[in-house]
């Protein structure tokens, strides 16, 4: 983190990786933050690629009338492999001369603020990062961008196949977004209020699935529903299943579905859209401060700064708490 008062006059803001709803409302903050400090504001479009294939162009407070309301992003995204090439950042490094940016504000995931961290330090370019992501794996803020969204749309999915689970006594398998993070399942497996939910963080996932429905077999149980989290490690939801109708297969009926993309789309929820426009305006006012390489997030509701490096560091423990409760309210 770099603290000096530099003269900032132009913007750049771009969104990378998986979209997430409420990027656009971190959109419009930036560039409607830099106009009310007189700082002119740059989009850069298709995340990484379009900083290193020149997809720029100026923008102003109209160019964000009327998206607060709109999932994915306006500035499109991308998942850029040429970025994490020396080739491509000197290639990106050129456009940022060329359109004179002094500065710039990425809206993503720990890759994206990888890529800053890596760019900002080798070419001492300020860079402050708003976390946009679905999967809420990132150290320094309670919630990212675009989690509450997705959440309520499992859980909306998952009310949904509580009915027709429940109509047909099965057991159903939910298998939700989070590579290698469980907080959507956790979250929306509580929510949802899942028998079990299966997550990349906890060892004992199978086991205690099979333990929880051999105590719970001779209850009459209308329906079960069981949330796996995609990145979960002991297996995918298909094995899972098999695995279970291997040994259950007299006592349940089962049945599998992946959510899949549908989360990552939808109009932005109102906490979505406030948390994208909180930090929006406070990454303009860090780049003002001469504050980057960091992220800005919000802690017990107070906007807070991390560094890059401690922001991406991968935090392998779910909430304790969580688990404890959703144990306890799944019997
Ligand atoms: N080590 C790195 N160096 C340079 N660029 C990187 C690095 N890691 C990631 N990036 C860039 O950031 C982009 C986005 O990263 P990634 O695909 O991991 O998504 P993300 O930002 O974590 O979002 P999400 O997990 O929500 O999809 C990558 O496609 C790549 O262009
Ligand atoms: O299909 P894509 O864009 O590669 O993204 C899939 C991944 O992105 C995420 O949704 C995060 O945006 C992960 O949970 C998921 O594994
Ligand atoms: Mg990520």
């Amino acid at each position: 983190m770099s603290s000096k008062e530099p003269k900032i006059e132009r913007i750049g803001v771009l969104t990378s990786g998986g979209d997430a709803p409420g990027m656009n409302a971190g959109i419009r903050a930036v560039v409607r933050a830099s106009v009310y400090y007189h700082i002119t504001p740059f989009g850069i479009r298709h995340g990484y690629d379009g900083f290193i294939n020149d997809d720029i162009c100026e923008m102003h407070a109209g160019s964000v009338k009327h998206i607060i309301h709109q999932g994915g992003t306006i500035l499109k995204s991308a998942r850029s492999s040429e970025f994490k090439t020396d080739e491509g950042m000197k290639k990106a490094w050129e456009n940022v001369k060329k359109h004179q940016l002094d500065a710039m504000v990425v809206i993503g995931g720990d890759g994206t603020f990888k890529g800053a961290m890596e760019f900002g330090n080798r070419f001492d370019f300020p860079i402050v990062g708003i976390p946009g992501t679905i999967d809420n794996d990132i150290f320094g803020t309670d919630f990212t961008v675009g989690f509450d969204t997705a959440v309520n749309t499992v859980v909306e999915a998952v009310d949904k196949i509580r009915d027709t689970a429940t109509s047909h006594n099965r057991l159903f398998f939910v298998e939700v977004m989070g590579r290698d993070a469980g907080f959507i399942a956790m979250y929306s497996g509580i929510g949802a209020g899942a028998e079990e939910i299966l997550i990349p963080e906890k060892d004992r996932g199978v086991e205690q699935l099979f333990e929880s429905l051999e105590r719970t077999s001779q209850r009459k149980k209308s329906s079960r529903l069981v949330i796996v989290a995609e990145g979960d490690k002991n297996a995918n939801v298909y094995d899972i299943e098999e695995k279970v109708q291997e040994r259950f297969g007299d006592r349940y009926e089962t049945k599998v579905t992946i959510l899949g993309h549908v989360q990552r789309g939808g109009r932005p929820s109102c906490t979505d859209r406030v948390l994208a426009s909180r930090l929006g305006v406070a990454a303009v006012e860090a780049l003002r401060k001469g504050n980057h390489g960091m992220m800005v997030g919000v802690r017990n509701r107070k906007v807070e700064f991390t560094d890059f490096e401690q922001a991406t560091k991968r935090n392998p423990e779910m909430d304790q708490e969580l688990m404890r409760v959703a144990n306890i309210i799944s019997i």
